[in-house]
Order: structure tokens, then sequence, then C-alpha cells
């Protein structure tokens, strides 16, 4: 059994990636001696073109793949498999159509555990701050794909994991339900304190939800940008000077790094 973690309150290290470096069989190192740290109640984004090694240093994060070198740590144990301490949002939703919506956002509970009055209290909970109360008894067919979206996150965050990882799970969706996704997300973490890493093709989007920003190309970390906008973050911060000096910075150390 994994051993969970002592949550430090101001931990800057609270998840830490040392010189992690992992290859697929002979393959060169997809990801390659990568350094970063971040502090509890951090969102960090990670960007990069495709192929970049981004979902292999998620894996790495999550305990799903272990690293050929270096370590992973949370709380300053070293990670050597996924734990309950962290929930994993992928680009799918995978949600099981033969459950209802809430019953969805519960499996990581029903997985290990009889399913308590407490629990479905915390799963209307979610759901109604995700705007799906009124769809709790549906399937997941019967969702939008913004709304199984939503689901996916209130599931991921239903335990409350310590660490939230997320791979491009609104890549999929149009502008505006992405918008309102986002501030979903925003919302939900800062009620926990959840330490977020979010990969993302999206700059905007990178700039909008992150404290911290890394590049990623072949298997490296290139630049990091820190972000310094007000939280909480609104709408209106899209069309500021900041916003758009920012996504400019990040737009050219990417074209830098590749
Ligand atoms: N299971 C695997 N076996 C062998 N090679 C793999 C495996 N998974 C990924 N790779 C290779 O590792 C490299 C990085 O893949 P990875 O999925 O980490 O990149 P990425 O930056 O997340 O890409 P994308 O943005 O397209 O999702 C790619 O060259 C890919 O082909």
């Amino acid at each position: 059994m994994p051993i969970e973690p002592q949550v430090e309150p101001h931990d800057p290290d609270f998840v830490a990636i040392e010189r992690a470096s992992y290859r697929y069989g002979t393959d060169p190192a997809t990801v390659d001696g990568v350094d970063w740290a971040i502090p509890r109640g951090a969102i960090h984004c990670l960007v990069g073109r495709s192929g970049s090694g981004k979902t292999t240093l998620l894996k790495l994060a999550a305990g799903l793949l272990l690293p050929d070198q270096g370590a992973v740590r949370i709380a300053g144990a070293t990670l050597r498999e996924p734990g309950s301490q962290i929930g994993f949002v992928f680009q799918q939703p995978t949600l099981l159509d033969w459950h209802s919506v809430t019953d969805n956002v519960l499996l990581p509970i029903s997985l290990k555990q009889k399913v308590r009055p407490q629990h479905r209290k915390k799963a209307a909970e979610l759901l109604e701050l995700v705007s799906l109360s009124a769809f709790a008894q549906r399937h997941p067919s019967e969702l939008s794909g913004g709304q199984q979206s939503r689901v996916a996150v209130a599931r991921a965050l239903i335990a409350e994991p310590a660490v939230l990882l997320l791979d491009e799970p609104f890549a999929a969706l149009d502008a505006l339900t992405r918008e309102e996704l986002q501030d979903d997300l925003l919302r939900l973490c800062a009620l926990h304190r959840t330490t977020v890493l979010f990969v993302t093709h999206d700059i905007a989007e990178a700039v909008y939800l992150a404290d911290r920003v890394a590049i990623m190309a072949a298997g490296r970390l290139h630049h990091e940008l820190t972000i310094d906008l007000p939280r909480p973050r609104n709408r209106e911060m899209r069309y500021g000077q900041a916003f758009n000096a920012l996504c400019r910075e990040l737009r050219q150390a990417m074209d830098c790094a590749s």
C-alpha cells in the first residue's frame, strides 16, 4: 500500500520531479533529466508540440510509469505506484454508460469501499458545482461532450486527491465550453487547494489556468514562465494586455524551443 503523504501547508516541493528520465525500450529518452517542483496548491501547466513527451512525464507524475533514473516525490514520499492521493483526467472522459452520472462520479469510492450517504452528498455537491444537478440520474450517452468532461472532473475530485493530473482534458470541446470548464476547474481546485499539473497544446488555456507554465521539447523542459495574473481569474482578463503579453512570450519561447 502506498504511504499517504503528510501534507505540509506551504510545501514548495509538494510534487517534486527530480532528474527524471524515461525511455520506451531502446528508444532515445522520451523524458530526459526533467527537474520540476510544484508547490502545494499551485497549478502548473505543461505545453509543447505533439510527441515532446508531455503525456509520458504526466504518467511518471502519476506513478503509472516509473522513471529509469531520478525520482518523483509527493510530499517527500517517493512515488512507486498510483495512489489515492492522485486524481487523473484524460482527454476522453471514459465514463461508464451503464452507470448513472452520480454513480460515475462515485466510481473511485465504490471501487474501494461501500458507498455511504456522505459520499452521495459529496457527489451531489460536486455535480452542483459543475451545474449538472439536473443530470445526476441520466446516463453519460445522454450528455453533451462538455457535460461528460464535467463529470470526469467531478469524478477525479470525489476522493479529494491532493494532486490532480490532467492530460488535455478539454481538447475536444468548443472554445466557449472549454472556457466554462476552465472556470469550473479553477473553482473546484481552489476549494481544497488541489495541486495541479495540466498538459495542454493551448497557450491561452495554459496562461489562464497556471501559476507557472513550462515548455517541453524533445523530452526536456526548455523554458519556464511565471504567470503573475491575479486570482481568482476571470474572463475579462483574457482580453487584457498582461494576458496577451504572456501568451506572446510563451508562443515565442515555444518557437525557440522547437
Ligand atoms: N507506449 C509507448 N511505447 C513506445 N513509445 C511510446 C509510447 N508512448 C509514447 N511513446 C513515444 O514517446 C514519444 C512521446 O510521446 P508522448 O505521448 O509522451 O508525447 P506528447 O507530448 O504527450 O504528445 P501529444 O501532444 O501528441 O499527446 C512519442 O515519440 C511516442 O511515440
